[in-house]
């Protein structure tokens, strides 16, 4: 029949999308190196890092783990209304939104005093009555989550025993996670129950799900609501589409949300949250969500204004590295981290350093998230003094107390021409954190000078050159 033929399509869709994007979270054979980080085995290949895939859902999932708190930002919100002739509501804390008292009491156990800057606009339109749809695009970090999650429990009627909302997260892994916030801020809720339409969940056919939040990823949610009925979506009142950016970027995700869309009633709310807003995510957006209000929330802006920045002139790889120690030998370094151009030059480096003494913590594309996760914690915390890491690995990681930053490799793009953007997220500062900070790039070659050339024009900032058999002049840097 058409319909089991197009379902089981979605099926193999979803494996084979599953497959790639647990790849990084898989344990490979892995063995622990000499300062306990897991490295696979076999590591002599040499990969760059454009060969190495990057992994938006892997990433969106460590940024989780590694977060503690709410991303500050001074950027405003921007607004856009469905209806621009109703007056636009903020709260500035959360009894103006006169929530069920169970809600507020989950939400204040969380320790959330007052609504972060998107949520001051989103939780009046996204509670408003009737309901509003919604799309929202904020960095990760910056409250979408608990956002929505308030927004399902604020309408769920947990006496009801079916679905009445549906979030959509791209991965297992990242599903996960919203179930645990969904769970913390739905606490004093006693008859709330949550299911997870994840790969691997079997529930027996013709089954009915009592669950009032189903959470899942877009092909088990697309089989349980028509191939399996596990759902009905006509009483689904709230569809939450999480991690829009990417949800697209795997295969398949796009088209399955879209048919789940597709069954849902007319008045039903439809959320879509989104760290990055290009192109192809705001179509897929429209898709998505008729009739939206939007929010958007600009990321704060890094500068090189309040950094120091030199070059090091060397002939080869052992001549970066003797100029390294001879910097650490001249200047206290409290922490800093090292950027290499592949995994194997990284995996050596770090090598080194641990020979010279130093304290140091490799972060690599071939360790699961958590390792990554625990990795980045530990550096945090000051365990280890020296984080030495490829780019693929350490984007959209901040470390906001690393003082000093090494390209021991400088960036570049896969034509090899000389990657800005990556340069200035390793090095710049957003005005918050706007301490000084001292930026030392190692160049070996006429390529990698001219690499530097360019990078120094693109950001019209003074490169100087140091020279690191001078002990008295690295000692004036710092200063
Ligand atoms: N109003 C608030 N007050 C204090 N902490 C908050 C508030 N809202 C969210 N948080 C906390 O801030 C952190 C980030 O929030 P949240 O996960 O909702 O952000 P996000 O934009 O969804 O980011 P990501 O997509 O990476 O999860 C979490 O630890 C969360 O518990």
């Amino acid at each position: 029949m058409a319909t089991d033929s197009w379902a089981l399509a979605v099926d193999e869709q979803e494996a084979a999308a599953e497959s790639l994007s647990t790849l990084h979270l898989k344990d490979e054979k892995t063995k622990p190196d000499a300062n306990g980080a897991v490295v696979k085995a076999d590591d002599n290949v040499e990969k760059t890092e454009d060969e190495e895939k990057e992994d938006r859902a892997a990433q969106s999932l460590l940024n989780k783990l590694i977060r503690s708190n709410l991303v500050d930002t001074t950027n405003q919100v921007e607004v856009l209304q469905r209806d621009p002739t109703s007056p636009l509501y903020s709260v500035k804390s959360f009894e103006e939104l006169r929530l069920k008292p169970q809600l507020l009491q989950g939400v204040y156990a969380m320790g959330f005093n007052r609504p972060s800057k998107i949520q001051e606009n989103a939780l009046p339109m996204m509670l408003a009555e009737p309901p509003q749809n919604l799309i929202a695009q904020s960095q990760s970090g910056t409250g979408k989550t608990a956002a929505f999650v308030l927004a399902m429990l604020s309408r769920v009627e947990p006496g009801n025993k079916y679905p009445q909302c549906l979030c959509l997260s791209p991965t297992y892994e990242l599903a996960l996670q919203t179930g645990k916030v969904i769970e913390q801020m739905g606490n004093f809720y006693p008859d709330l129950k949550l299911a997870y339409a994840v790969r691997g969940n079997k529930l027996e056919r013709g089954q009915k799900i009592s669950e009032q939040i189903v959470i899942g990823t877009p092909g088990t949610v697309l089989d349980w609501c028509s191939k399996l009925k596990f759902i009905d979506p006509k009483k689904i009142k709230v569809f939450v589409l999480d991690e829009a950016d990417v949800m697209i970027a795997t295969q398949g995700h796009q088209d399955q949300s879209i048919r789940i869309q597709r069954m849902l009633p007319r008045d039903c709310q439809m959320l879509l949250f989104s760290a990055t807003f290009e192109d192809s995510v705001w179509k897929f957006a429209q898709k998505v969500v008729p009739d939206p209000n939007i929010i958007k929330l600009k990321r704060e802006e890094e500068t090189l204004d309040t950094i120091k920045q030199y070059y090091v002139l060397c002939n080869n790889r052992d001549e970066k590295f003797r100029a390294l120690c001879n910097i650490y030998g001249a200047i206290t370094i409290a922490q800093a981290m090292i950027f290499c151009h592949t995994r194997k030059t990284a995996g050596w480096l770090a090598a080194e350093l641990s020979r010279e003494g130093h304290q140091v913590a490799l972060l690599s594309g071939e360790m699961m998230v958590e390792q990554r996760a625990a990795v980045i914690e530990r550096f945090r915390e000051g365990k280890e003094k020296v984080l030495v890491t490829t780019n693929v690995c350490a984007r959209g990681i901040d470390v906001e107390q690393v003082s000093v930053v090494i390209n021991f490799d400088l960036p570049v793009d896969k034509d090899g021409n000389p990657d800005n953007e990556t340069y200035l997220h390793r090095i710049g500062r957003t005005g918050r954190f706007g301490k000084r900070g001292l930026a030392i790039n190692m160049v070996d070659s006429k390529h990698s000078m001219n690499i530097l050339n360019r990078i120094q024009e693109h950001f019209n900032k003074k490169i100087n050159k140091l020279d690191t058999d001078d002990l008295d002049e690295i000692e004036k840097i710092n200063n």
